[in-house]
């Protein structure tokens, strides 16, 4: 999955976005559209995580899943309503309406309502190993903002690296007993999300289309 969509995952963890947050210079407007962008995609992922209870088969992925669920509904919807009342953002529905942001939010919202389990944990690992890899490779940069530096290290943590190669153990295993036309589908879903993302990131970065 990883080397046959390197290009996309490669442009994704190379994104401007990344590039000038990492360099400490991207402004506090675009990362303030992101924190907007990203907190709106919390309440997305709680509803994708709840088609994946739902289609899950095994008891143990549905416990595991359900812990997911909680974090996302208590610690991170909590972090991003304080982060917006301690920076004073207001709820920005024309930026939530950008055809970036609503592609993604729609396209992982489609995925999960229409997939089966294998769609679901597939966009799950796009979106997880992503952040996983471009945090990790710059959990040392040093940025004035103490929330976008720990941000950066709440994803190269060895917590979310665990979740990471959760999805990734659990998807090889699945994958091993799919058919050959199945693994490209779910290859291509794979670089699909990843383009999603880029688009996402591109409406934070660069602001209105
Ligand atoms: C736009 C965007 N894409 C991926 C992540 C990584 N990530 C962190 S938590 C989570 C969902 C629950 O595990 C995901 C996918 C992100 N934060 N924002």
């Amino acid at each position: 999955m990883l080397s046959d969509q390197a290009a996309a995952f490669e442009a994704m963890v190379a994104h401007p976005f990344v590039r000038d947050l990492v360099a400490d210079r991207l402004p506090e407007t675009a990362f303030n559209r992101y924190l907007l962008i990203e907190g709106a995609f919390v309440e997305t992922a709680i509803a994708i995580f709840g088609y994946a209870v739902a289609k899950a088969s095994d008891l143990d992925d549905r416990r595991k899943l359900i812990a997911s669920l909680d974090g996302l509904a208590h610690a991170q919807m909590d972090y991003f309503r304080d982060a917006y009342a301690r920076r004073r953002l207001a709820p920005d529905p024309e930026l939530q309406a950008d055809p970036r942001v609503a592609a993604f939010r729609d396209g992982m919202l489609a995925i999960a309502r229409d997939g089966d389990f294998a769609d679901i944990l597939t966009a799950m690992f796009a979106a997880e190993w992503m952040y996983w890899t471009w945090c990790d490779a710059h959990r040392d940069a040093q940025l004035v903002d103490p929330m976008r530096q720990s941000w950066i290290r709440l994803h190269a943590a060895p917590d979310f690296q665990a979740q990471a190669r959760w999805l990734r153990d659990r998807l090889d295993l699945m994958g091993a007993t799919l058919p050959n036309e199945r693994q490209t589908e779910l290859v291509a879903l794979f670089g699909h999300v990843q383009r999603l993302e880029f688009s996402f990131h591109d409406a934070a970065w660069s602001g209105a289309a």
